[in-house]
């Protein structure tokens, strides 16, 4: 154990079939899971198995060249590409200089002649069968947001099209990351994270390991002393979380729960999947989830300023 926190409780969260031929009940499963840890597993998410498994072994090359081509695709303004160990500090009240994970961002992929793709991609002499693997996979989970989406709409009594008719996928803001988390740490590093606490910004987050444990959730951030929870791998299943926009779309309702990787001493792999709106839409509290007694707990955003300005202090 490389320090960290060391291991929580084990969780036992819901898990939805995304195959299932009673969406209601699919739906009913999802809501509990909302409201109580904004964190579920799917499975039959139609995400192929073999996919998967290339995108990890694409991930795995990528982060095995040298650490000068690594930086040479280093995160650009459009916050796409590289990020270092200790250049991103997700719990910016972290005493340490940043997480130890490196990674990989990945944004909207656009048209095949690339000119609308502000995305930076190793060469393909070097890594040639990158760039198809990770657009089969972008495209492929973005299939999955949208349908776990058209869920959580029905699991807040609203059209399963919801988020499609108020506009949300027009431009969806979606963005993969590739993670790499290092397996032993410098004694410098003891009680550092693999990723610290946060909470992700957008709707919602479809997250792939490589079945390393590490990731943990805590329910209760405000109460003390603080309990995390591991949150186990299922072969074959995604994780899915809830993140801020939905917790302001539901006025809290939905949680978007805290989590963090600890560092475990073994080397690790995941693949976050970030499905936001289109940058424009306007998020506010569903006439559903206020009342007089309960008013809107946070003001009417844009989309994309609140995303700028958590990301704005997420990095040094
Ligand atoms: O790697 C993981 O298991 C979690 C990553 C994560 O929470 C994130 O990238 O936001
Ligand atoms: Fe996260």
């Amino acid at each position: 154990m490389a320090g960290g926190g060391g291991g929580g409780n084990r969780l036992d969260l819901p898990v939805v079939d995304l195959a299932s031929s009673d969406p209601r009940a699919a739906a009913e499963s999802i809501r509990k899971a909302c409201v109580e840890s904004g964190f579920f597993y799917v499975v039959n998410h139609g995400v192929e198995e073999g996919l998967l498994k290339r995108l990890f072994a694409e991930s795995s090359k990528f982060f095995e060249l040298p650490m000068e081509e690594k930086m040479a695709l280093r995160r650009n303004s459009n916050h796409r590409g590289y990020t270092p160990p200790y250049a991103e500090k997700l719990d910016p009240s972290s005493k340490f200089e940043g997480d130890l994970k490196e990674s990989f961002y990945i944004g909207p992929i656009g048209d095949e002649g690339l000119q609308n793709d502000a995305n930076q991609w190793p060469s393909e002499e070097r890594l040639p069968s990158w760039r198809e693997t990770i657009k089969m996979y972008h495209a492929s989970a973005l299939a999955t947001g949208k349908r776990i989406l058209s869920l959580i709409a029905l699991s807040l009594n609203l059209d399963a099209e919801f988020f499609e008719n108020i506009g949300a996928f027009i431009r969806p803001s979606a963005f993969l990351r590739l993670l790499h988390y290092p397996g032993e740490v410098d004694d410098s590093d003891y009680g550092n994270y693999g990723a610290s606490a946060h909470s992700d910004y957008g709707m919602i987050t479809l997250l792939a390991t490589d079945g390393t444990p590490g990731l943990q959730i805590c329910k209760e951030k405000d109460r003390n002393p603080q309990l995390w929870e591991d949150v186990h791998h299922i072969d074959g299943a995604l994780i899915v979380n809830i993140g801020d926009l939905l917790e302001r779309w539901t006025n809290c309702i939905y949680r978007s729960t805290v989590h963090r990787v600890v560092a475990v001493g073994k080397e690790r792999y995941s693949a976050a999947f970030f499905l936001d709106p289109n940058p424009d839409l306007v998020v506010q509290c569903l006439k559903s989830c206020c009342s007089e007694s309960c008013p809107p707990r946070f003001l009417p955003i844009k989309s994309g300023d609140y995303l700028k300005e958590r990301l704005s202090v997420t990095y040094k």
